[in-house]
């Protein structure tokens, strides 16, 4: 019998492996553990030599620890310090930095084109990273983390139409009675805690909580909220704690087989916050397949879709994602932008004569109107400029096959590559003084020469903000209501300062914001 080169090669690995773990065997056998020790530590040296000055990453710089491991990445991110600190990478060590073995951070905005765009004839789009958009704890995919190119292509096109801009100017109604019902409910909140003030950031979450609510489950979603045994803001609750619990199964699944270890022993923790939340995604699903309604929202759009229908543990997964991504991101910037507002005094003025000269009654704020609002929209696109929502942490992307040339420099297949927009916000060649709070730098006759362009909050191509319209009509019109009828007085500000107090993981972790409401505006 003929025995190939291949077969060869394998005959002989096999041999060296046997003679290799014979040899160990009987190193231990003789109880000579230090002989061991020091194949161990000869292997980790190896190990360590090569991460660092021969892995095809080796030439680019970045933090000593990072070539190292995956470890430091995940201890960054899980700190909550990741904005700061790759910020302070990127301007000691340049626009591309390596921050894990594997993974490249950009801090230029040709790097956002290439990392997020649509592709090119020759490179294809860069698909999302599956060690980092992990399944759901049901094991579910969906629009956020389905990492397969054809099956996203899929759930998108099934969504988009709930999210285009007539359906939501047709669900307009919705946005503007949840939003007056916050404006009233607000007016009347005393001190709490027997502290002064109340958590505006609270607030916010619900009333971001509460469109979406209604927006993606129609009628049936307060019968819901109605009907459920805890508390009516018991799942906006448990939405806000499993943005921090997401990062840290995003540092779990790196492990191969932890998650099934934590899986089989379903901490109360996990149970309370991500379980919890797919729960409570499916429950809300459930109860609207149920009950029909005449209103178009999101679930009528994939039920009415011309696709096939998807089974409803997807459609369920779908709502998991809307409801986290479209709740926490919009009430992240209400927070933050009345922090600085709050700061500000000569922009809050600004901003309510502009709103006060334009409006006489609650009624008169709408959608449409407030498009025109110059000095709000200037406002809005600071906001989401000094404390961009999502823009905290690393949307990786995988490098296609073949690799690609990004900002001149070749990039090798396979490698994690993202663009860390709060470095890009926060770099004094795009923005005049990048960490002030300055709405005039988006007006027509701004005197600083910005690279507004840089700016891109909902991020950009294929996986761009699915939301981006419906988060931009809700925070114009929460915060035009909002800063219209009152004026908002800080009652904490001696303690909290927002950039040292917030923890930024892949979503940010708010400071709490104590305000009174005075109003001034209209009989709300
Ligand atoms: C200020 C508010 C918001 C910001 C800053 C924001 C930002 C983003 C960003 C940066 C992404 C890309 C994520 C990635 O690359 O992994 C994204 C995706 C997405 N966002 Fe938003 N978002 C906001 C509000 C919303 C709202 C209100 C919804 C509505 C439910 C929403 C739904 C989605 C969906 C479904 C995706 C996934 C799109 C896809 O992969 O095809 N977002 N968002």
């Amino acid at each position: 019998m003929e025995i190939s080169l291949s077969q060869e090669a394998a005959i002989s690995v096999l041999g060296l492996l046997h003679i290799y773990s014979k040899s160990v065997f009987e190193t231990i056998k003789q109880n000579n553990l230090l002989a061991f020790c020091a194949i161990i530590i000869a292997v980790f040296l190896a190990t360590a030599l090569y991460l660092r000055f021969f892995h095809p990453l080796a030439k680019f710089p970045g933090p000593p620890l990072a070539p190292y491991s995956n470890g430091f990445w995940y201890y960054t991110l899980l700190a909550g310090r990741g904005p700061w600190k790759n910020h302070q990478w990127h301007q000691k060590w340049g626009p591309i930095i390596r921050i894990a073995p594997n993974h490249l951070s950009f801090s230029s905005h040709s790097a956002q084109k290439v990392i997020y765009g649509f592709g090119t004839r020759t490179v294809p789009s860069m698909v999302k990273d599956p060690i980092f958009f992990t399944p759901e704890v049901d094991h579910s995919m969906n629009i956020i983390n389905e990492t397969d190119r054809e099956e996203h292509s899929r759930m998108r096109r099934m969504l988009s139409f709930a999210f285009s801009t007539t359906n939501l100017l047709e669900n307009e109604d919705v946005l503007v009675r949840r939003t007056d019902e916050f404006v009233r409910a607000v007016g009347g909140i005393r001190g709490t805690g027997g502290k002064r003030g109340f958590s505006i950031v609270r607030q916010f979450n619900y009333v971001t909580f509460n469109i979406m609510g209604e927006m993606s489950f129609g009628d049936s979603f307060e019968a819901r909220l109605e009907e459920q045994k805890e508390h009516r803001y018991h799942w906006a609750a448990v939405i806000v704690n499993t943005t921090y619990m997401n990062d840290v199964m995003r540092a779990v699944c790196v492990i191969p087989g932890l998650f099934t270890f934590l899986e089989y022993f379903n901490t109360p923790h996990m149970k309370a916050t991500l379980y919890r939340h797919a729960e409570y995604a499916t429950e809300h699903t459930e109860a609207r397949l149920r009950h029909p309604t005449q209103r178009k929202d999101f679930v009528h759009h994939i039920l009415t879709t011309k696709l096939p229908l998807p089974p409803t543990l997807e459609i369920a997964s779908h709502f998991n994602v809307i409801m986290m991504a479209g709740a926490v991101t919009t009430a992240t910037f209400l927070a933050g932008v009345t922090y600085y507002l709050a700061h500000l005094p000569s922009c809050t003025s600004l901003l309510q004569s502009e709103l006060r000269s334009r409006f006489s009654s609650l009624e008169e704020i709408t959608s449409k109107a407030l498009m025109n609002c110059e000095y709000l929209n200037a406002v809005v696109e600071e906001g989401l400029r000094i404390y961009p929502p999502a823009g905290a942490g690393h949307l990786s992307r995988i490098v296609p096959r073949g690799g690609v040339e990004i900002d001149g420099v070749w990039i090798p297949e396979g490698t994690r590559v993202s663009v860390h927009q709060w470095s890009v916000l926060r770099d004094p060649d795009n923005f005049h003084d990048p960490s002030s709070f300055i709405p005039e730098r988006w007006l027509k006759d701004s005197p600083y020469s910005d690279r507004l362009e840089t700016s891109l909050p909902f991020s950009y191509g294929p996986r761009g903000c699915l939301g981006r319209n419906l988060a931009y009509l809700e925070m114009r019109m929460v915060l035009a209501k909002m800063f219209w009828a009152y004026d908002v007085v800080w009652c904490n500000g001696e303690e909290v300062d927002w950039e040292r107090d917030s923890k930024g993981y892949t979503l940010w972790e708010k400071p709490d914001l104590r305000v009174e409401l005075r109003r001034v505006m209209g009989d709300v």
